[in-house]
């Protein structure tokens, strides 16, 4: 494969395939796209549909699958378990580790394996990597990745912290270093995700050593439609008490919960023209929201000690300057003060967001969990064939 440098990047998402095939001789974007709407009326039936889709797309914008420039196809794969804690070339044996781990992420896994299904059948000659959600978190010391309950329980059914949106975390933690102009192994931060699913993480030295998602990405922050942290039991009172079944309340909790059960309406956007308009129901549902993410903060400043940079970042942390304000308001004692002219101003680069005189940096970073995914495929699938061979099977 000496001169083929692209890779074309798919993320399956339970309703929605995107794509972006980037350059790796100099990181660019060639093309980009989305497929959304699967199994949805007006969509199309299946992820097997999506990703032929995708194939058409990028054909007729003239770099189909077929064309000798693509160096390998980067998966991101949400759930790696215990078993995958790095970018792992696929092979049939990967691939059915990855179908064991369904049961743990019944929402993601099962597109992510038809991703590479199709993909394999496309193009059988070609690397093919999975990039794990869960492979940055894989350094949790146990005392964070454990939860309190039966040790031979949890252990015989893989139950513990595993982390999610680790790709995300891996890239602005390190972009924020970048931006305090430091390497990562001297800035401790956290890492505030917020898009449609939301997680937070504490990084020390560039290791993760905290985060909100546990053992599926239910757990930890207020949501577009999932929940995040309640009290387990609220699940054993809905099955007495509410009668319902376990797949109705893990559709509520998942699907119908989050600032959408909250207040009818899961985009930031729409919550910030309603509260404009003295709509009670959208702000409470951004106290809730913006309340969760100050507990985050505080627990992981006292788990990290020392915290150089607050870090925000996808949708709602790079763009909505009101939760950002919200979240991190009056935390002096924290030594966080932020710059309110600074947060109001819009862009689209990494900067900062604090006062100049804030001990804590305050920063907004873009994150580009397809180009992290892309460094990792071509990292692990470019050094032709000597590479290969070592990390088969
Ligand atoms: N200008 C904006 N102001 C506030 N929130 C925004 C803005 N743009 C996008 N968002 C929020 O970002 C969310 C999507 O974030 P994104 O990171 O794209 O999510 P995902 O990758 O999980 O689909 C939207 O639901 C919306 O709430
Ligand atoms: C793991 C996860 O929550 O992913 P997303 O934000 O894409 O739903
Ligand atoms: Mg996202």
């Amino acid at each position: 494969m000496s001169g083929a440098t692209r890779v074309l990047v798919l993320n399956s998402g339970s309703s929605s395939v995107k794509y972006q095939l980037i350059d790796m001789a100099d990181e660019q974007r060639l093309a980009s796209g989305v497929v959304e709407r699967i199994g949805e009326p007006g969509g199309v039936p299946d992820h097997t549909h999506a990703l032929r889709e995708v194939a058409l797309d990028l054909k007729a914008r003239g770099s189909g699958l077929d064309s000798p420039d693509l160096a390998a196809v980067g998966h991101r794969v949400v759930h790696g378990g215990t078993r995958f804690t790095a970018p792992t070339l696929i092979t049939d044996e990967v691939l059915a580790g990855i179908e064991e781990l369904v049961p743990l992420a019944p929402l993601h896994n099962p597109a992510n394996v038809t991703g590479i299904k199709v993909a394999r059948e496309l193009r059988p000659d070609l690397p093919q990597v999975a990039v794990f959600d869960t492979a940055f978190h894989s350094t949790l010391p146990e005392a964070a990745a454990r939860y309190a309950i039966d040790t031979a329980t949890a252990d015989r059914y893989g139950i513990r912290r595993y982390g999610f949106h680790g790709t995300s975390h891996a890239y602005v933690s390190r972009a924020t270093a970048a931006l305090l102009g430091k390497e990562p192994a001297d800035v401790n931060v956290i890492v505030l995700h917020l898009g449609n699913g939301a997680s937070a993480s504490a990084v020390r030295g560039g290791v993760c050593v905290d985060t909100s998602m546990g053992l599926t990405p239910l757990e930890g922050l207020v949501m577009g439609t999932r929940s995040g942290d309640l009290d387990p039991a609220v699940v054993f009172h809905l099955e007495r008490v509410g009668g319902m079944g376990t797949d109705e309340i893990d559709t509520l909790l998942n699907k119908k919960s989050g600032l959408l059960g909250l207040c009818g309406a899961n985009d930031m956007r729409e919550i910030g023209r309603r509260m404009a308009e003295g709509d009670k129901a959208a702000q409470l549902a951004f106290d809730v929201y913006v309340h969760r993410l100050r507990r985050y903060v505080g627990a992981f400043s006292a788990v990290l000690g020392r915290v150089d940079a607050i870090t925000f970042t996808a949708g709602v942390g790079e763009n909505s300057a009101a939760v950002r304000e919200a979240a991190l308001s009056g935390l002096h004692n924290l030594g966080v003060t932020m710059d309110p002219v600074r947060n109001a101003v819009r862009g689209s680069a990494a900067r900062l967001v604090s006062a100049e005189t804030s001990p804590v940096a305050v920063a907004v970073v873009p994150t580009d969990e397809e180009l992290e995914i892309a460094r990792d495929t071509y990292g692990l699938a470019a050094p032709a064939d000597k590479n290969l061979a070592d990390h088969s099977g």
